[in-house]
This record gives structure tokens, sequence and C-alpha cells, in this order.
């Protein structure tokens, strides 16, 4: 069954981009990160905390693997790092997956991430000035992983809506 996945890096608009998507295309939408926090109980910040990044990685690739393999359509939104850890970029190159990279400038990702970096273990302690220096360094070395996607949407200066129609057309 056809998964729908939306790739990117923290704040590029996975999550609100493929909740809208899949008000309009009609398909269920499955947040990863939202996934591991029912089946753990736990938010993605304490996994982090008592756990260590590690955990969550391993855990993140086993519930990516299970959401691909279930037999419904869905559209996926990974978080930030999913493709970049354990060989989860091959699992990009299935047969019935149609991979979306959500392609954000450092500016943009700066501009949405400083008012939302609470819940983003990675960023979460950072001052404004060290997160636009991580995220150049981090969205520099994540990037090789981000466009093995089949297909990318440059989303600066998009409204929502306009981001979700580019995607409607991809899949057209
Ligand atoms: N044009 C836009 N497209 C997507 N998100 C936007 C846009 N403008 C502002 N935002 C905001 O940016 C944030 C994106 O966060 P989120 O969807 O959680 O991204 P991700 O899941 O990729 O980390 C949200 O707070 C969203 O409301
Ligand atoms: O980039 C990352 O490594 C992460 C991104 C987050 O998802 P979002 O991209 O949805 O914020 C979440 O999975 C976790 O905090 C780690
Ligand atoms: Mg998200």
């Amino acid at each position: 069954m056809k998964k729908i996945i939306l790739l990117g890096y923290m704040g590029c608009g996975k999550s609100t981009i493929a909740n809208k998507l899949s008000k309009i295309i009609e398909i269920p939408f499955v947040d990863l990160d939202k996934k591991i926090e029912e089946k753990t109980n736990s938010s993605i910040n304490a996994i982090f905390e008592k756990h260590g990044e590690i955990y969550f990685r391993k855990l993140e690739r086993e519930v990516f693997i299970e959401l691909l393999n279930s037999p419904d359509n869905l559209i996926i939104g990974l978080g930030g790092g999913t493709p970049c850890y354990a060989n989860n970029q091959e699992l990009l190159k299935g047969d019935n997956v149609v991979s979306v990279y959500l392609k954000a400038s450092i500016e943009t990702l700066f501009n949405r991430l400083a008012h939302n970096k609470s819940k983003r273990p990675l960023i979460a302690d950072k001052s404004d000035d060290e997160m636009k220096e991580f995220i150049a360094k981090h969205l520099f070395d994540r990037s090789f992983y981000y466009n093995q996607a089949q297909h990318k949407v440059i989303v600066d200066d998009k409204t929502i809506e306009q981001t979700v129609m580019d995607i409607v057309g991809i899949l057209a």
C-alpha cells in the first residue's frame, strides 16, 4: 500500500503540512514522533532525557518500519533526523513509497524554530546565536540524506496551502 513520506529539517513543516495534506487527499496521516510518544506513553523530551538519543533512534527506526509495513495507505511525517540514522534512507526507496523533501533555508528554519524549540531536545537549550550556527552546520550534514528523497519542494515564502498544493501536484 502507498506511503507518502514527508521529510526535512526540524521546523520545515512536516507535521503541519502532512496534517493539511491528509484532509485534502483523504489519506490518513501518522506523525512518527506522535506515534512514538503514544507507544511509549512518554514525550520525545522525556525519551531523550531518560534514555538518550541512541535509544530514541532505535525506537524511531522500529516504529518507522512498523508504519511502512502497515497495510494502509498512509501519509507519514518523519522526525527531522529519521532519514539520517541507521540506514533509514534506504527505506525511502521502497516500491510503494513516495518521498518528499520539504526544503527550507536556514533563515526560514531559524525564524520558525526560535519560538518553537522547547519540545525539540536537540535545540531546546540553545540561545539564538547558538541556534543559527547549529542549524547551519546540522542542515549541511543532513542534506545528503534529505536529498535522497524522490521529490523536493521548496517551502520558503510559501503558505501552508501553497506547499500542500505543490505536493498534490507531485502526487497527481
Ligand atoms: N508556510 C508554513 N508552512 C509550514 N509551517 C509553517 C508555515 N508558516 C509557519 N509555520 C509554522 O512553522 C512550524 C512548523 O513546525 P512543524 O510542522 O512541527 O515542523 P516539523 O514537523 O517539520 O518539525 C509550525 O509552528 C507552523 O505553524
Ligand atoms: O531533527 C531531529 O533529530 C529531531 C526532530 C524532531 O522532529 P521534528 O523534525 O518534527 O521537529 C524529533 O524527531 C526529535 O526531536 C529529533
Ligand atoms: Mg514534526
